[in-house]
Formats: C-alpha cells, sequence, structure tokens
C-alpha cells in the first residue's frame, strides 16, 4: 500500500519517515516549495525537521493531485487547515488517517468530522499518542493509538506502518482518540504556565491530573470511550506533553507565565502550537455539553491577556468539592 502524507511540517516528515521503512515508496505533500525541494534535493526537511536525513523513497510534491493513487493518506496539516488542503482535491474511497490534533474554529468540529465533510466517501482513522516528532524520526520506541472504526481497516493501516519501534495499537474509538489529542494540548498550556510562573512540581501534577478529569468529563459528553481517554492518545499524551519544553504548547504556556503575551509569543512562528487555538472552541464546546473545565478556561482567559496571578487566584479559591 503505497502511502501518501499531506502536511511537510515536522510531523508530517517523521511520518513519511516511518512509512518508508525499508524503501517503501511514500509521497509528501507540503506547501512550501522550499520544503519540497529540500527534501527532493537533499534529503531533508531543513525548515520544519532539521537534521533528520530522510529515506530516498520519500518523494515530495507541492500538487496534491500526485497522491491520487496512494492507498492511503495521512492527513497532517495543522488543524485549523485541514478543510481547505484536504477540500482541495477529491481522493473518492481512499483512506484517511488523521493526525493532526485539535478542534476546528467556528464549527466546533473534530478533525475527523471535518474530514468527513470534505470526503464524504473516505474511511476515517485516527493515528494520536505520545509522539515528538524529532523522536520518531530519529527511530525512538513510541506507541500510538490507530482508531478506525472499520477493524478489518484498523489492522491492515497498522501492518503498513507498524515498526519493531513504532507500535499502533488499534481501537474502535476514533472520537476518543481524536479528543484526548486536541484536550491535551490546551492543558500543556496550563502546565507550561506553572514551570513559566515557577508554582512548583506539586502544582504541575495536580493540573495533570484535574486536568486528566476535565478531558475525561468532555469526552464521555462526547461519546468517547473511558478506556481511550486512559490510553496512549489520552492520559499518555497528556503527561508527555505537560512534562517537557519539546512540547510548543508547554513551552507556549512557560511564556505565558513569565508574563509575556500570546500575541508576542505567536507572532510569526512558522510552527504550530495548536493548544492556543483549540482553547477558544473547547471552551464553547464545553459550554453547549454542559461540561465543566476549569483548567481550559484559565488558559482562555491567559490568552485573552488576563494576569497570570489573578487566573491562578481564580482557579485556587474555587469552591471544595468531591474529587470525581
Ligand atoms: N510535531 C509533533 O511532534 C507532532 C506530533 C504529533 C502530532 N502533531 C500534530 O500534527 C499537526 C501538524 O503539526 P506539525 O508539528 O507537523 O507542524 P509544524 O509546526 O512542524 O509545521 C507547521 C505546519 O503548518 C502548515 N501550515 C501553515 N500555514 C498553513 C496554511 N495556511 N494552510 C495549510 N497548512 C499550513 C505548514 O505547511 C506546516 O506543515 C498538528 O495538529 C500537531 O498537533 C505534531
Ligand atoms: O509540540 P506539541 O505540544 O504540539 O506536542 C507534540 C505532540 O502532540 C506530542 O504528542
Amino acid at each position: 500500500m503505497k502511502i501518501g502524507v499531506i502536511g511537510g511540517g515536522a510531523w508530517g516528515t517523521a511520518l513519511a519517515q516511518v512509512a518508508a521503512r525499508e524503501g517503501q515508496p511514500v509521497r509528501l505533500w507540503a506547501r512550501e516549495a522550499e520544503v519540497v525541494a529540500s527534501v527532493n534535493e537533499r534529503r531533508e526537511n531543513a525548515l520544519f525537521l532539521s537534521g533528520v536525513p530522510l529515506s530516498s523513497s520519500i518523494s515530495a510534491t507541492d500538487d496534491l493531485d500526485d497522491l491520487r493513487d496512494c492507498g492511503a493518506l495521512l492527513v497532517v496539516a495543522p488543524a485549523q487547515h485541514v478543510r481547505a488542503v484536504l477540500g482541495a482535491v477529491d481522493f473518492g474511497a481512499t483512506p484517511l488517517v488523521l493526525c493532526a490534533k485539535g478542534i476546528e474554529a467556528g464549527s466546533r468540529r473534530l478533525v475527523g468530522e471535518v474530514a468527513q465533510e470534505v470526503q464524504p466517501a473516505a474511511p476515517i482513522a485516527v493515528l494520536s499518542g505520545p509522539t515528538f516528532a524529532h523522536e520518531v524520526a530519529a527511530g525512538q520506541p513510541t506507541a500510538v493509538t490507530l482508531a478506525c472504526a472499520d477493524e478489518a481497516l484498523g489492522a491492515r493501516l497498522a501492518d503498513r506502518i507498524a515498526s519493531p519501534a513504532f507500535r499502533p495499537y488499534a481501537s474502535t474509538d476514533v472520537i476518543g482518540a481524536e479528543i484526548g489529542g486536541a484536550v491535551k494540548n490546551v492543558l500543556a498550556i496550563a502546565c507550561g504556565v506553572v514551570e513559566g510562573a515557577r508554582l512548583g512540581q506539586n502544582a504541575r501534577a495536580a493540573l495533570i491530573a484535574r486536568g486528566f478529569a476535565e478531558m475525561t468529563r468532555f469526552g464521555l459528553a462526547r461519546g468517547a470511550r473511558a478506556e481511550t481517554l486512559a490510553g496512549l492518545s489520552g492520559l499518555g499524551d497528556l503527561v508527555l506533553t505537560c512534562s517537557s519544553t519539546s512540547s510548543r504548547n508547554f513551552s507556549l504556556g512557560v511564556g505565558l507565565g513569565e508574563g509575556r503575551s500570546a500575541g508576542e509569543l505567536l507572532a510569526d512562528r512558522r510552527t504550530v502550537a495548536e493548544g492556543a487555538f483549540t482553547a477558544p472552541v473547547l471552551r464553547e464546546a464545553a459550554a453547549e455539553a454542559g461540561v465543566e473545565m476549569p483548567v481550559t478556561e484559565a488558559v482562555c482567559r491567559l490568552l485573552e491577556g488576563a494576569a497570570v496571578r489573578e487566573v491562578i487566584a481564580a482557579l485556587l479559591s474555587r469552591p471544595l468539592t468531591r474529587e470525581r
């Protein structure tokens, strides 16, 4: 099965490298001409994943039509751009594996739901989990959730991309896999704030645990399964992203915690911190579902410019309650 990858950022490039194992052909679509040239001519994505030598069986293109002959497509454009990128070409019944983590602003749709709207004939799968691109590209051991309602198709996709260092675990809970990945980005910003404001490791552990509680409340309200949220794509990714400055979301939070503004921190960056875009739409979606998400609310207020001290005080002065 020839794999196509839509999106030439760090994660799309790392996944192309995974799919190219043992010289299997992979077609990588990138938006930037310099990425296409860098991959084809220098076997490196100098813009988004520099220093990683790429397989010669990856060929890059800026024309989505060149991916029409692929047996499956990994969709790795940032969540807010999936509709525009994926809607540009009709891929018919080619299976789509969504790898972005976020919720679309405006529509409040998960990425898989957006994909289903723009490619109605395509079977949908979701690949998500604790996966820093540079570690995956370096062949370090990594495990992910690969969720697909059609178990046979999920198994074929898993076989095609698995390697000893890259282990997909099968699930049929597509919504659960998506919600874990989208929500953890917002919570990672919160944990970064704790680091930046030097609130201590107790506070960070408390945020991870209470953040997981709100991820679970929201996920269950949207039809996710608890076991998925407690798995690689939920708790697993939450732990990773909430504890490392390798995370763009965590790093954004560190800056906010140090008192810098979101505008300053997000200006001119070429890499994506999905949590900044997901937080406001997650707040809306939570309100719609009648779910309380105080950590998400705090992140939204910080992104809107509220002072760290005030936001922390508001979180800590909430009425005492049962742990649930
Ligand atoms: N980097 C990681 O370690 C990692 C791991 C797992 C999942 N992800 C997810 O993968 C998705 C892509 O992230 P990334 O890290 O590969 O990106 P990146 O930050 O490395 O690069 C930015 C990407 O955004 C694209 N982009 C910018 N403006 C665009 C526009 N107007 N239209 C379409 N595309 C545009 C660029 O072409 C580039 O591919 C995100 O949802 C992210 O959460 C990333
Ligand atoms: O750098 P981040 O915060 O986008 O996190 C990357 C991946 O989602 C980690 O699993």
